[in-house]
């Protein structure tokens, strides 16, 4: 269903468009933001790559949006962002029934659940990579001169929860190249082998671990085929207090030893940055060059 615009807000060079849509696959209304940067609004004819950007636990689409200081980025480079929400939410969407904050709501692992009570709204995969594209593509495609690509040169981004939904969908769709170019901050790079990625997919898709696999970086990693000389980035902070216990990158990159992603992700172990958004926005431009690279916009 199309867009309701909650609020446009003027930010750098462009615009953050606040939006929120009810989703056929969640069954509420989610809200997102897109950060339409200055090249869409004074260039004309030309197509704008996006970048989507998943956050982590407890976030909703405000939290990056003003906090990570991607907008200058997206105008120095000319890239278009959507910062999607962390998971369904309203009256009626189950929660975690011991009330803890990384499971649920706010924190969908971005998986389309298998299992009740979560199967009816926690479809976010069918959300984030098909839903809600083709709802963007369709609200935005008469309204400015430029056109915004939310479908063939895109890139994808994400923080702790959402550097695995990052990870995870560039793995999944990497044989038709959905997504041209992949980054994290701080990701939960191997879930089945974390506490909250085990709980979050024995909650959500069962307790079978079999079924975990077609989700996680640390399987798919071996299993999908690096065709080109395709990079993943990763920066990670050692401060970070879930560095050690959740996160685990170096998983990921063992994982990755002796096959095609083998030398291919780059994990920056940065010193003594946190977890928050002081650590991610120090690093954002870094993505923002490595994406605009990736998408051809240097
Ligand atoms: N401080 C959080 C812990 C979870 C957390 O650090 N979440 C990260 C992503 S995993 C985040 O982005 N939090 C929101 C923010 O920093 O704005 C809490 O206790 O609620």
């Amino acid at each position: 269903m199309t867009f309701q615009i909650k609020q446009e807000i003027a930010s750098c060079g462009g615009k953050l468009m606040k939006l929120s849509h009810t989703s056929k696959q969640t069954g509420t209304d989610m809200e997102v933001n897109v950060y339409l940067p200055k090249q869409y609004f004074h260039k004309q004819d030309q197509s704008i790559p996006v970048v989507y950007y998943l956050s982590g636990l407890t976030c909703t689409p405000q939290n990056a949006s003003e906090k990570a200081f991607w907008q200058p980025q997206a105008d120095k480079f000319g890239f278009a962002l959507v910062f999607p929400d962390t998971s369904p939410r309203g009256e009626g969407v189950p929660d975690d029934p011991e009330g803890s904050w990384d499971f649920g709501i706010s924190a969908s692992f971005y998986v389309d659940a298998t299992q009740e009570p979560y199967r009816k709204n926690y479809q976010m995969f069918s959300y984030i990579h098909d839903e809600l594209p083709r709802e963007l593509s369709h609200f935005f495609e008469n309204r400015g001169s430029s056109k915004l690509d939310f479908f063939e040169n895109i890139a994808i981004t994400g923080h702790s929860m959402g550097g695995f939904g990052a990870l995870s969908a560039y793995l999944k769709f990497y044989a038709e190249r959905k997504y041209k170019s992949c980054s994290a901050f701080a990701p939960v790079s191997f879930p089945s082998k974390v506490q909250w990625g085990r709980k979050a997919f024995g909650g959500y898709l069962g307790q079978e671990e079999e079924g975990w696999k077609s989700y996680d970086p640390g399987h798919l990693i071996k299993t999908t085929t690096n065709i080109g000389d395709d990079r993943i980035l990763i920066h990670q902070g050692t401060g970070d207090p879930f560095y050690k216990e959740q996160l685990k990158p170096e998983l990921l990159l063992e994982a990755s030893k002796g096959t095609s992603w083998d030398g291919k992700i780059s994990l920056n172990l940065v010193e003594g940055f946190d977890h928050s958004y002081f650590f991610v926005s120090t690093f954002v431009p870094e993505h923002a060059k490595f994406h605009a690279k990736n998408l051809g916009l240097i």
